[in-house]
């Protein structure tokens, strides 16, 4: 999916958290959304995601040269984030069939086969609720890698795991990635040392009040 942003801006209440944002996301590219605690990558990855209302500028979402409305953007999009909950109270199995249902595997992925990249085994029939943190954090990057969804958001994306686990996502963010458009929001170089671009969200924001 292409992605242009235009004067970019949103602001919560009288702050600004960033503006003046214009860029171009490609196909094919990873951005690293790069900034301190607070400078606003959350932010910025919610409003590109069609989630939050700019306050200012424009979002223009394109897909194989026709454009696609930002209330149609939810169905290209997979997305997570340590602020996206997994519906806890269903097992495995039943938590994969339930989204898979709305969010499509990868052509040639079926359950079976996403639960044993996840490493997952073992808890087909157990409740996520009783899930360890990284077994979460491998379940919903599993599910936003492995979607058949051209725009691809990630938050974080190696909380919680162990260096077992950030080798894991490494290994499947690049078995994955190609062809997408990728956004990544970091303060681990490790989790964002592949992509080929960067932004700084800290700045736009110089004078933006
Ligand atoms: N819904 C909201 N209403 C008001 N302020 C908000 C809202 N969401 C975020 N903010 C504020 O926007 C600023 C940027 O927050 P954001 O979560 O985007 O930062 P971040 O760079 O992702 O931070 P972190 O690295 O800690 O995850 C913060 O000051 C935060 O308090």
């Amino acid at each position: 999916m292409q992605i242009e942003a235009t004067g970019l801006g949103k602001r919560f209440q009288r702050d600004w958290i960033f503006r003046g944002l214009t860029r171009a996301f490609r196909p094919g590219s990873a951005t690293a959304v790069l900034g301190p605690n607070g400078a606003g990558k959350s932010t910025l990855l919610n409003t590109i995601a069609g989630q939050l209302l700019p306050t200012e500028g424009a979002l223009a979402y394109t897909l194989s040269g026709r454009p696609v409305a930002v209330e149609d953007v939810p169905q290209h999009l997979a997305y997570a984030a340590p602020y996206l909950e997994l519906l806890e109270e269903l097992t495995l199995l039943e938590l994969l069939r339930f989204h898979t249902q709305f969010k499509p595997l990868q052509a040639g992925v079926s359950l079976e086969r996403l639960i044993d990249i996840m490493y997952l085994e073992k808890g087909r029939h157990q409740l996520v609720r009783e899930f360890s943190s990284g077994m979460k954090q491998r379940l919903k990057l599993g599910l936003a890698l492995y979607a058949a969804a051209p725009l691809l958001l990630l938050d974080e994306p190696t909380t919680n795991l162990d260096a077992t686990g950030v080798a894991w996502y490494q290994e499947h963010v690049e078995a994955t990635r190609a062809g997408r458009t990728l956004l990544l929001s970091s303060n681990v170089p490790a989790e964002y040392s592949f992509c080929d671009e960067e932004l700084l969200v800290t700045d736009f924001q110089t004078g933006k009040r």
